[in-house]
């Protein structure tokens, strides 16, 4: 059974005026922390990303994709993922904020490299606000991820292309959880991104005007678990082929990620977490590929990467 319910869609304006508008402040925390806990997803309006640039940004991925995989692959220093391996679903277009070219391939659109330039700087400053209100709203200082991330150089725009669904699998990605601080996700008309709540997979029905967000396990961790970073998949559908673009908003490698005191020590609560290095965990993941993806308290019991509670 399909439930009939939509995530949280929160205001975020008052947050790009830094005057005024307490109450819409302050309703938005509300939204956002309950959002929070209880899905680990919401979906922001007024976010003021161009919806035009948001639409660009779709039709040049399109146009990459429909492009032969000798030309994709002409793109450097980009992890393009062809279709060669028949069991893909999708996919996808890598563009790291550390490196610092994109050559253009013949069939790309001009100003390939400029508009996803301009796509991530309006996806960073989105991630400033959003820094700031997951903060407040777990009880930390408003400037506190913000400090605490204080490295782009892991953060990622993804352009995804899923093939539309055969007669037998409709899987686009499988059941994961994202691993860095939060990610943004502008999906097309078509949908098929669902999060797992209440043993149900629950729909997230496309906007146009709309960007999803949904919490990653470095705030569940570093939150003692009170964020939660929510199980979600894409499935396919059988006419269309899908289009998204998503941002993710990780830390460094040598990020040391564990639950912090204020939701431990200070609180009296055991940490549910060890403490990791965030590269580490990357690499656990990636060696994980055939497998769902590990969730941090794994880590636990790969002794390699665990750190032992003294
Ligand atoms: O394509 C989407 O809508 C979401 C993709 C996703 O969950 C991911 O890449 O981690
Ligand atoms: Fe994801």
């Amino acid at each position: 059974m399909i439930a009939s319910f939509d995530i949280p869609t929160i205001d975020v304006s008052p947050f790009y005026r830094s005057e005024g508008n307490e109450e819409g402040k302050k309703k938005a925390f509300e939204q956002m922390k309950e959002a929070c806990i209880n899905y680990g997803f919401f979906q922001i309006a007024n976010h003021e990303i161009p919806l035009e640039l948001l639409s660009r940004t779709m039709d040049m991925y399109k146009t990459f994709f429909a492009s032969s995989d000798e030309e994709k692959l002409l793109v450097p220093n980009n992890y393009f993922k062809s279709t060669q391996n028949p069991a893909e679903t999708y996919e996808h277009f890598v563009f790291r904020l550390s490196s610092s070219v994109v050559n253009v391939c013949p069939k790309n659109p001009p100003h390939f490299k400029e508009l996803l330039e301009e796509m991530a700087s309006h996806f960073k400053k989105l991630g400033v606000v959003l820094e700031g209100i997951i903060s407040e709203c777990v009880g930390l200082p408003p400037n506190f991820l913000t400090n605490y991330k204080n490295d782009e150089s892991r953060d990622t725009l993804i352009g995804l292309h899923y093939f539309p669904a055969t007669e037998n699998d409709n899987t686009g990605k499988t059941a994961h959880e994202d691993p860095g601080c939060f990610t943004v996700v502008y999906q097309d008309e078509i949908g098929g991104l669902e999060v797992h709540k209440d043993d149900q997979w629950i729909p997230i029905a496309p906007s146009k005007d709309k960007l999803v967000v949904n919490i990653g396990d470095v705030i569940q961790v570093l939150s003692n678990n009170r964020f939660k970073s929510a199980t979600h998949r894409v499935v396919r559908p059988r006419e269309a082929n899908r289009y998204s673009c998503t941002f993710f908003y990780n830390v460094q490698g040598d990020k040391w990620v564990e639950p912090l005191p204020q939701f431990t020590e200070e609180i009296g609560e055991s940490p549910k977490y060890r403490g990791f290095l965030f590269g580490e965990y990357m690499q656990l993941r990636i060696k994980n590929m055939t497998h769902p993806p590990a969730r941090p308290q794994d880590l636990i019991h790969i002794t390699h990467y665990s750190i032992s509670m003294s």
